[in-house]
């Protein structure tokens, strides 16, 4: 077992024993927010026929060469196409279809012009400024071209995305099978929001802000309840987790204290511990252990501890595990815009928020930085990483930061 080890050999280590998940065909219905398990390539061209931009005419732009408002054009309209429907005729000399929006164009046509810009008497239409061939045409396979790739493996599904597979004709998406990520809060002073508070209880609120995030990660979150400090609890619910979920997560009881017990009970159980403690703060007890294939990371109590270490070390397991490109948070150095009057032993994270101006990026903090504290997370978007031994930070120095997202 490994201890005091560093926040990247935490990431590495876990993240070289997890894989993606299964894969499964899913409704494009319910396919946003989860990744591609294969490349999608389009069978067809988008669109997949020329068609009209406009209300308007197709004909040929040959027959308007010489033609000015003093020496009009007047063509012959033959017919009639509306979205949907394919012309029975074709456009020659001296002729003209009547095209719709969204309509193909019909063959022999290379230009459209819009109504407005036509007189129309009768079968005759009049023309009366040149037009260049290819104007007002959609071609086929503007949009996609058929064979070219759409998204590729790995790719996060947003509304547009989902669109553009109906647009190509998918109905069923090849997607990483969605997560089950079993949550337990240990602690005797947790009772859950709905309840009464009562004297020495605290609200559990881990519970709630971690299975927010593993929606937002698109991943499913179980409840597996609140479980006091007592071994035989924490055994029981973390075993049930583990034939229950695909990963599990724990709060609260990591520490050295008396009643910290889940490294305890995952040891009971014959879980290999993997690591015990990082060398950062806030989340520096986190624990994690490995039980035939499934991992569990316990994570701090602390609700500001245990938010920042599923950021950084259990989101990217997730990702990892869902399929995703990236898993690991981006870095970005910034300007400092507060100071920190604390000096820094351990390494730290502080939260803070990211404000580009005038091209600068300035790290402002959001908050009281103490482990517990949650309100300076909710506006937080990066971690500032203040190095082991640092001393106060200064207003204007740089520093480097993780970039997370909370939104
Ligand atoms: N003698 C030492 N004591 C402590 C050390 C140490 O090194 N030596 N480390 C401190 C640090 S740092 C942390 S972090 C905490 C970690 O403690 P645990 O992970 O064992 O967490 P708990 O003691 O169970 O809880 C800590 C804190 O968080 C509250 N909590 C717990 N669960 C929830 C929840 N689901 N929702 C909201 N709040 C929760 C809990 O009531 C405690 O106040 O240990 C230090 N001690
Ligand atoms: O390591 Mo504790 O998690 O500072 O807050």
């Amino acid at each position: 077992m490994k201890t005091g080890i560093s926040l990247e050999e935490a990431q590495t280590l876990l993240l070289d024993l997890v894989e993606p998940a299964k894969e499964c065909l899913v409704p494009l219905t319910r396919a946003v927010g989860r990744v591609l398990s294969q490349d999608i390539w389009s069978d067809i061209n988008l669109p997949p026929f020329d068609k009209s931009p406009l209300d308007g005419y197709a004909l040929q732009a040959n027959d308007t060469i010489e033609v000015s408002s003093s020496h009009p054009v007047i063509l012959d309209v033959i017919e009639e196409v509306r979205a949907g429907y394919t012309s029975l005729k074709q456009v020659t000399s001296g002729t003209a279809i009547k095209v719709l929006t969204g309509a193909p164009i019909p063959n022999g046509a290379d230009v459209v012009i819009k109504f407005e810009d036509v007189n129309r008497k009768g079968n005759k239409l009049e023309l009366f400024y040149p037009l260049k061939s290819g104007s007002n045409i959609i071609c086929a396979g503007e949009d996609v071209g058929q064979g070219e790739i759409v998204a590729k493996k790995g790719t996060l599904l947003n509304p547009p995305l989902v669109g553009l597979l109906a647009a190509v004709g998918v109905d069923l998406v090849p997607l990483f099978s969605k997560l089950k990520i079993g949550i337990i809060s240990t602690g005797d002073e947790l009772i859950d929001p709905s309840d009464d508070l009562r004297s020495g209880k605290i609200y559990n609120s881990n519970f709630y802000s971690l299975s927010a995030y593993c929606s937002k990660l698109g991943a499913e979150a179980v409840s597996m309840g609140i479980v006091p400090d007592e071994k035989d609890a924490i055994v029981e619910r973390i075993s049930k987790a583990l034939e229950d979920t695909d990963l599990v997560i724990t709060t609260g009881g990591v520490s050295v204290g008396d009643y910290d017990i889940v490294p305890t009970a995952l040891d009971h159980i014959g879980a290999e511990t993997i690591f015990w403690k990082i060398d950062m703060k806030p989340g520096s007890p986190a624990i994690a252990a490995k039980y035939k294939n499934k991992l569990v990371i316990g994570l701090s109590g602390n609700p500001a501890a245990a938010f920042i270490t599923f950021d950084l070390i259990v989101g990217p397991i997730i990702k990892r595990m869902m399929g995703f490109f990236q898993e690991l948070p981006p870095r970005i150095t910034a300007t400092l815009a507060d100071d920190f009057n604390k000096s820094s032993g351990q390494r730290r994270f502080l939260r803070g928020r990211l404000d580009n101006i005038n091209g600068i990026n300035y790290a402002k903090l959001t908050g009281k930085q103490s482990n517990g504290v949650l309100k300076s997370m909710v506006d937080c978007n990066i971690l500032i990483d203040v190095p082991a031994g640092s001393g106060p930070l200064i207003v204007g120095q740089e520093v480097l930061a993780v970039v997370i997202d909370n939104y």
